[in-house]
């Protein structure tokens, strides 16, 4: 459920940020994180885009299988190899989330990362944590370079303080929790608007 919630909320802020630019590349990753860049993927192929997914390290829990099913059933192409960056006009940078764990890089996504940093003109929205970045201290060498758009899901990561606010639009989504549990656990509440999946920051 949360995973659905949060993948729409990416799909949201796609559209808010870049409803021109339809031919998206979905880079998902091991995790979680690359679970909500699958939900986005369908999301934004129903709402007219023409996303690619490129998921080199695929699951294969029940889940992340119903997923990729989804996808495919919609005639969403997954890609096998990025045989060069340009052809795609946005990235969705879905490779780690809050437990990457900073430090090398490990292969396939070491490459892929210093790929997409090769090609400066593609706008970049990142999902909840730029990925390679350090969860507490920001960039660190490897990681993927300035999103253009960041969307933090739940609550900003403390990673979020070191974003250069005059490149990167911020956008809060995942709207899944309740006034009580957010006052409990100190977390901010978003003045999220009737039924919107997201609040730019
Ligand atoms: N829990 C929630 O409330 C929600 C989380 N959501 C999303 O989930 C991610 C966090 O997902 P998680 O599965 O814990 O892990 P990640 O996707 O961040 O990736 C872990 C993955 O990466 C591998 N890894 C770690 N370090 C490295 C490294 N140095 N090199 C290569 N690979 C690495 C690790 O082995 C794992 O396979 C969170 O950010 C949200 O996006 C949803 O929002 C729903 C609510
Ligand atoms: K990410």
């Amino acid at each position: 459920m949360k995973m659905e919630l949060a993948g729409l909320s990416v799909a949201e802020a796609t559209f808010k940020s870049f409803p021109l630019l339809k031919d998206v590349l979905i880079i998902a990753g091991p995790g979680n994180n690359g679970g909500d860049g699958l939900v986005a993927a369908r999301h934004l192929k129903l709402w007219g885009y023409n996303p690619k997914v490129y998921y080199p390290k695929s699951s294969q829990k029940d889940l992340f299988k119903g997923l990729q099913t989804q996808l495919k059933n919609l005639d969403v192409e997954f890609v096998q190899d990025i045989n060069g960056f340009e052809k795609f006009q946005l990235i969705i940078d879905a490779i780690f989330g809050f437990s990457f764990k900073s430090g090398e890089i490990r292969e396939p996504f070491k490459s892929i990362i210093e790929g997409i940093n090769n090609v400066p003109s593609i706008p970049i929205l990142s999902v909840d944590i730029p990925s390679g970045w350090d969860v507490e201290k920001g960039f660190v060498k490897g990681g993927i370079r300035e999103p253009d758009v960041l969307i933090s899901l739940t609550a900003p990561k403390p990673v979020a303080n070191h974003l250069d606010l005059g490149k990167t639009q911020h956008f809060v989504g995942g709207r899944f929790i309740g006034k009580e549990f957010a006052e409990r656990y100190g977390i901010e509440i978003y003045n999220y608007k009737g039924y919107d999946q997201t609040v730019k920051l």
